[in-house]
């Protein structure tokens, strides 16, 4: 099942046309990566799932994004609550510095009005084994975000996106800054997020996205200053091994990009 549908998407910043023509079902409860050369807009149409490309002065979207077949661009619908459904992971890992561990966790959940102080702390317990953090992090929580390895500190952006329980979750390169070990884990960990969650994934890699993913969205442009499309959709095997598209097994087999 479709959990996030685009139709005809067109994606601008002021005059540019940075996005042409999307038309892409992202399924439930699996990973769809993105991949393709520098500048072909991934991390664009990433943006535009959930409404953080707006922010952006002068940027706007045609076309049609449906989450649960209801359009997230339609008027009467809040971006804010989009987000809350939709949640974001960053290429650099970004807590809190001096925010506890714990706070970091339920830092949206405090935002949003919760006060409970055992709902918080069971909220932050959950979502930290959720991030496969708990067992590294369960005896300092009270110690600063800011103080933990970058591959931790992203794990933390994790348990801190899964806290306010989304439906969707993003990551924009979410591994680029961490070693290869804390790399891993973070897989590891999208491996098993996906039971619960729809997961977007931009990535560079190659290899993680064959590791990771389980359909894979291949965009180009034809140059500088065009517009980026999706050039192929399918299940990253076929992507990888099979491709129908002369374009995305040049680029698979590193001829170009
Ligand atoms: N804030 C912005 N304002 C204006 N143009 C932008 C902005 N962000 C991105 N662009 C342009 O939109 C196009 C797509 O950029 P985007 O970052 O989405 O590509 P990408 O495929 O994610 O690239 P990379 O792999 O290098 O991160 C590029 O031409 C880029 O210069």
């Amino acid at each position: 099942m479709s959990k996030l549908v685009l139709n005809d998407v067109d994606i601008y910043y002021g005059d540019f046309h940075a996005v042409q023509s999307v038309n892409l079902d992202i399924p439930a409860q699996a990973v769809t990566a993105f991949i393709g050369p520098s500048g072909c807009g991934k991390s664009t149409v990433l943006r535009t799932l959930n409404r953080m490309h707006e922010v952006i002065p002068g940027a706007s979207v045609k076309g049609e994004i449906l989450l649960d077949g209801k359009n997230i661009y339609d008027r009467d619908v809040d971006p804010v609550s989009v987000r809350n459904t939709i949640g974001m992971v960053f290429q650099k890992a970004n807590p809190f510095p001096t925010m506890s561990i714990e706070d970091n966790v339920v830092a949206g959940l405090k935002l949003s009005g919760e006060k409970n102080k055992k709902k918080l702390k069971e909220v932050a317990e959950k979502s930290l084994r959720g991030a496969n953090l708990w067992e590294e992090v369960k005896d300092r929580l009270d110690k600063p975000g800011g103080g933990l390895s970058g591959g931790q500190q992203q794990r933390l952006c994790i348990a801190r996106a899964i806290a306010v329980e989304p439906e969707v979750l993003l990551m924009d390169e979410p591994c680029s800054a961490l070693d290869p070990i804390s790399t891993l884990a973070v897989e590891d960990l999208i491996h098993e997020l996906k039971e619960e969650f729809t997961i977007v994934i931009v990535t560079h890699n190659m290899q993680q996205a064959a590791r990771v993913s389980d359909k894979t969205a291949f965009y180009s442009l034809e140059a500088t200053g065009k517009p980026g499309q999706l050039i192929e959709f399918n299940d990253t095997q076929k992507i990888f091994e099979n491709p129908d598209k002369k374009e995305t097994e040049d680029y698979i087999a590193g001829r170009f990009g």
